[in-house]
C-alpha cells in the first residue's frame, strides 16, 4: 500500500508532565482531508499542536511523507510542508490584503492567482488593509496566507468559529474546495460536526485524548445514531446545519 501522507502511531503527548493525548493512532492518505471531531477539551487542538511540535511527546511516533518527525523542531516542520492556520487569526493590520499575501509567499503551485481563485472576495479587497476587513475576510486571509507558504498539509483550527452564517457558507465552500485539492492534504478541527464531515474524506473522533472512532466522513455523517452517541449531536443541531 502507498505510504500515507501522515501517520500517528501510539502518540501520547501533552503539556509538561500531564498527558492530554493518550495513544493516538491514525493515518491520512496522500491528498486527502481529515476532520478531527470531539467535545470541548477532548484534545483536538492539542493534536494539531503536537503535529506542529509544540507539545511534549512521551510515547509513539509521527511520520510525515515517510519521515519520522517526532523530534523535529517546529520551524523545521513548517519547512517540511506543514502549514498551520492558528485559531486566533494572524493578519498584519497595517498591510493590504495583497501585501499580507506577498510577504509570506514561497515558490510552489500556490500563488496569488490560485489563491484568489479560491477566495474571490480577497481579490476584490486586495487593496484594503488588514484592519479594514470583517472577521470572515480576516479568516479567509489567514488561510490564504498559509496557502501562499506552499504547504503540503494545511491545518485549520475551527475556521468557522464566531462568523456570521452568510460568511460561514462562503468560507465553507472555499475550505471544501481546498479539501478536494489533490496536491494538498488538510486537517480541519471543527465544532460543528456536520459541517466538517461535509467537507472532508476521513474523520476521527476524540474523547479524553483517545481516538474513539475513525472512518469515512460521509458514512459518519449519514449515521445519526452514531453521531449522537459519539458527539451528542441532537436533531436540532443537525437541522440547524
Ligand atoms: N497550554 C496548555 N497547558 C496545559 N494544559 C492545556 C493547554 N492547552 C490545553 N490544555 C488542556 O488539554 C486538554 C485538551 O485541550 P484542547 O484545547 O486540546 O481540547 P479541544 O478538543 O481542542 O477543546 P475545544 O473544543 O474546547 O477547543 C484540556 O483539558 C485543556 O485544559
Amino acid at each position: 500500500m502507498a505510504e500515507p501522507a501522515l501517520a500517528f502511531d501510539g502518540v501520547t503527548a501533552g503539556y509538561g508532565a500531564a498527558a492530554v493525548l493518550d495513544g493516538i493512532s491514525f493515518a491520512l492518505p496522500q491528498g486527502q482531508s481529515l476532520a478531527v471531531l470531539g467535545r470541548n477539551g477532548a484534545g483536538k487542538t492539542t493534536l494539531l499542536e503536537t503535529l506542529m511540535g509544540n507539545t511534549r511527546v512521551a510515547r509513539g511516533t509521527i511520520r510525515w511523507q515517510g519521515h519520522d518527525i517526532t523530534a523535529l523542531a517546529p520551524h523545521r516542520r513548517a519547512r517540511a510542508g506543514l502549514g498551520w492556520v492558528p485559531q486566533e487569526r494572524a493578519v498584519f493590520p497595517s498591510l493590504t490584503v495583497e501585501e499580507n499575501l506577498r510577504v509570506v509567499a514561497r515558490a510552489g503551485p500556490w500563488n496569488l492567482q490560485r489563491v484568489y481563485g479560491f477566495f474571490p472576495r480577497l481579490r476584490e479587497r486586495r487593496r484594503h488593509y488588514g484592519n479594514q476587513l470583517s472577521g470572515g475576510e480576516q479568516q479567509m486571509l489567514a488561510i490564504a496566507r498559509a496557502l501562499m507558504t506552499n504547504p503540503r498539509l494545511l491545518l485549520l483550527d475551527e475556521p468557522m468559529e464566531g462568523l456570521a452564517p452568510t460568511v460561514v457558507e462562503e468560507l465553507a465552500r472555499a475550505v471544501r474546495a481546498l479539501c478536494e485539492a489533490e496536491d494538498l492534504a488538510s486537517i480541519v478541527v471543527e465544532q460543528q460536526p456536520v459541517l466538517a464531515l461535509g467537507m472532508t474524506h476521513q474523520a476521527i473522533v476524540l474523547e479524553r485524548g483517545q481516538v474513539v472512532h475513525a472512518g469515512d466522513s460521509r458514512a459518519l455523517a449519514a449515521d445519526a445514531a452514531l453521531l449522537e452517541r459519539l458527539l451528542g449531536v441532537g436533531l436540532t443541531k443537525m437541522l440547524f446545519n
